[in-house]
């Protein structure tokens, strides 16, 4: 079983929602990142979301877009994302899904970027810009080099294309929660159950949930319907919090994702 499965059915065995915790690479800088990272694999996280820094990420709402600034303001590059995740696996087996873009990927040369993130230790890739119809280099790449694609549902996608993404998706499915792009928000949208239970009616895959979720008493609700529950802006504020004295930020990041992995528990 791969370690994307094999997590979600460890959450299910213990009749939980997996948690998946999102970080951009490299923000604000390599080491600060990788205490980072291992900052909220320490918390409990099941599933670690990375976000390979982008100058242009339409999909992600300024707390991230801010975050990936960072990154390459401090020197972050594709092979230096590669380096993240080794570093990471010399002392995680945690599942890695990358959360990146397709010129990203395009400009690598889509099978040799994948390969390389599989080499590197990466589990699956979210490629945000690409919709399933328009995905087929990049699963034929992730196909060959057994990577999972995850891909997204929103409130606006039609009906009519849950089965193409269902056939499409492996690893797991990502139903993003609100309009709109990513952000801490005081109330989480109120149809989730609604929503995921139409997602599973195409897919047998895990269905996580994320986009504005930062209390554990957030989490606690979207755990009752979702397989899984993601965070990231409220752990990527912390980073933007910290920046003035980075050695505090991790202690402080296993802190604040202890207290949301709580809520899946
Ligand atoms: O930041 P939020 O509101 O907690 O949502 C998670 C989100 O940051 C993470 O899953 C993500 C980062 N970049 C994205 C782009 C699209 C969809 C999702 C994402």
């Amino acid at each position: 079983m791969d370690r994307i499965a094999a997590s979600f059915a460890r959450a299910r065995q213990e009749k939980r929602a997996a948690f998946v915790a999102y970080l951009c690479a490299g923000d604000p800088d390599f080491e600060t990142s990788l205490a980072a990272c291992r900052a909220v694999i320490a918390a409990g996280t099941d599933v670690l979301e990375i976000g390979v820094p982008f100058s242009d990420p339409l999909a992600d709402g300024l707390t991230n877009q801010l975050a990936a600034q960072r990154a390459l303001d401090g020197g972050m590059t594709a092979a230096r994302v590669f380096d993240l995740v080794r570093k990471i696996r010399e002392t995680s087996q945690v599942p890695i899904v990358f959360y990146t873009y397709y010129n990203l990927v395009f400009s690598n040369g889509v099978e040799a970027y994948v390969r390389a993130a599989k080499e590197a230790g990466v589990d699956g890739m979210l490629t945000l810009d690409l919709p399933p119809e328009e995905a087929a280099d990049v699963q034929a790449a992730c196909r060959k080099h057994d990577l999972k694609t995850v891909f997204i549902v929103a409130p606006t996608t039609p009906a009519s294309r849950l089965p193409v993404i269902g056939a499409a998706a492996t690893g797991f499915i990502y139903y993003v929660s609100r309009e709109g792009v990513t952000g801490v928000r005081d109330q989480i949208a109120t149809n989730i159950p609604e929503a995921v239970a139409a997602i599973k009616k195409h897919t047998a895959l895990p269905v996580v949930v994320g986009f504005g979720i930062s209390t554990r008493e957030q989490v606690r609700q979207v755990a009752q319907s979702a397989d899984g529950v993601v965070v990231g802006s409220a752990l990527v504020n912390v980073i933007k919090a910290g920046l003035a004295d980075r050695a505090a930020i991790a202690p402080k990041l296993q802190a604040v994702a202890t207290d949301l992995v709580a809520g899946t528990r």
